[in-house]
């Protein structure tokens, strides 16, 4: 397995880029996610490195050896030449061929002698576990099924990085469930170096290492999933990951080592930061005490059960938060809330609030 490194990398389509100067290493056995809106460049990134498009600016190595330079287009590596593994949306398995065929179809294109071959098709559907259906049809197969042929023929070239590109879109929401496990059981037992296109940001923060989180042909954030959750470094990575809410800040002054103090939502509120430079909070419904003596009023404007909890739409000052309740509540009716840590952060399109000066010597 290889590090993948991505330096100023991008792509323009008859003058329209897809994508804007990627820097980003993936480390050796990571799995990363590549997760955006529809149009962001996650499938040009992943065609980009698989080799079936050549980068129009910046180059892209994996383990140290350049696979294309767009200052030289000569240094370009092809597809086959690669040593990448690749598993596509729709399956692409030969229907006339059984499993183990379709998985041992890479090793008899590279003519690798028949007793190794056998045991490699083994191993790759064991660790799948196909072993029990080796002999059916791509046809005789679940869904689910067919993705693990898919990976298992991937897997069987031993490659230096496996690129999926939303693997599980096909799939029921059940099996994805179960998939989604396959796939991680995959990368604990392979150390494969994995990157991940999915637009689930929940298949997304359950899956990967880390997450790159793309729009416009730029990565916005590049971070572990629980960073990207409970530290968002602009709106747009706030509102596309989790739920809650993100409101404006009109004041800010330091408070202590950890915490700042805000002025939003008519209220003075304590926030972590990462310095007093900020702009917007986000609110996830963890932050959102319901509680008698909460300073904040809200209207319930809509309660759905989301299974252990009922799912609170609150409108509050022109806002609206998102907050977890343990019992039903009636829409229309009148809450009291406290906000409890919320992030505060400074968003790349606004300037920095004007500080709240009495807050610097509480
Ligand atoms: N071959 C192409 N020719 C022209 N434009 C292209 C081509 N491939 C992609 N694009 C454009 O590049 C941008 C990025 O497309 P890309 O397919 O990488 O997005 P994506 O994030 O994978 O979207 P989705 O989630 O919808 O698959 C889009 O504006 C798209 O229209």
């Amino acid at each position: 397995m290889a590090e993948l490194t991505f330096s100023g990398l991008s792509k323009t389509f008859n003058g329209a880029p897809a994508l804007r100067g990627i820097d980003a290493t993936i480390g050796s056995g990571e799995f990363v996610a590549l997760l955006g809106p529809s149009g962001c460049g996650k499938t040009t990134l992943l065609r980009l490195t698989a080799g079936f498009e050549a980068p129009t600016g910046g180059s892209l190595s994996l383990g140290g050896r350049v696979l294309a330079d767009a200052t030289r287009p000569r240094a370009f590596v092809t597809p086959e030449e690669r040593n990448i593994g690749i598993v596509f949306q729709s399956y692409a398995l030969w229907p006339h061929m059984s499993v183990a065929r379709n998985i041992a179809y890479p090793l008899e294109v590279r003519k690798v002698p028949r007793a190794e071959r056998e045991l490699r098709v083994a191993a790759a559907m064991a660790v799948t576990g196909l072993t029990p259906y080796a002999h059916r049809a791509p046809a005789e197969l679940s869904g689910g099924q067919r993705q693990r042929v898919a990976l298992a023929r991937c897997l069987v070239a031993d490659p230096q990085a496996v690129l999926l590109d939303e693997p599980l879109a096909n799939l029921d929401l059940a099996l994805r469930a179960a998939m989604q496990e396959a796939f991680a059981a995959f990368h604990r037992r392979t150390g494969a170096t994995m990157l991940y296109v999915t637009h689930d940001q929940s298949e997304a923060l359950a899956l990967a290492d880390r997450v790159a989180v793309m729009k416009e042909g730029v990565i916005r954030q590049f971070d572990a999933p629980e960073v990207l959750y409970s530290r968002p470094c602009d709106s747009f990575v706030a509102g596309f990951v989790g739920d809650g809410a993100v409101v404006c800040v009109s004041r800010a002054g330091l408070f202590n080592a950890d915490m700042i103090r805000v002025e939003a939502m008519g209220q003075q509120i304590l926030a972590r930061a990462a310095g007093p430079q900020v702009s917007h909070l986000c609110i996830r419904p963890e932050d959102v005490q319901i509680t008698p003596e909460g300073p904040i009023s809200a209207r319930v404007s809509s309660c759905t059960y989301t299974g252990g909890a009922f799912r609170l739409g609150l409108e509050t000052e022109g806002e609206t938060l998102i907050a977890r309740s343990a019992t039903r509540a009636r829409p229309g009716e009148t809450l009291r809330l406290a906000l409890r840590s919320p992030w505060a952060f400074r968003d790349t399109q606004s300037p920095a609030v004007l500080p709240l000066r009495e807050a610097q010597h509480a």
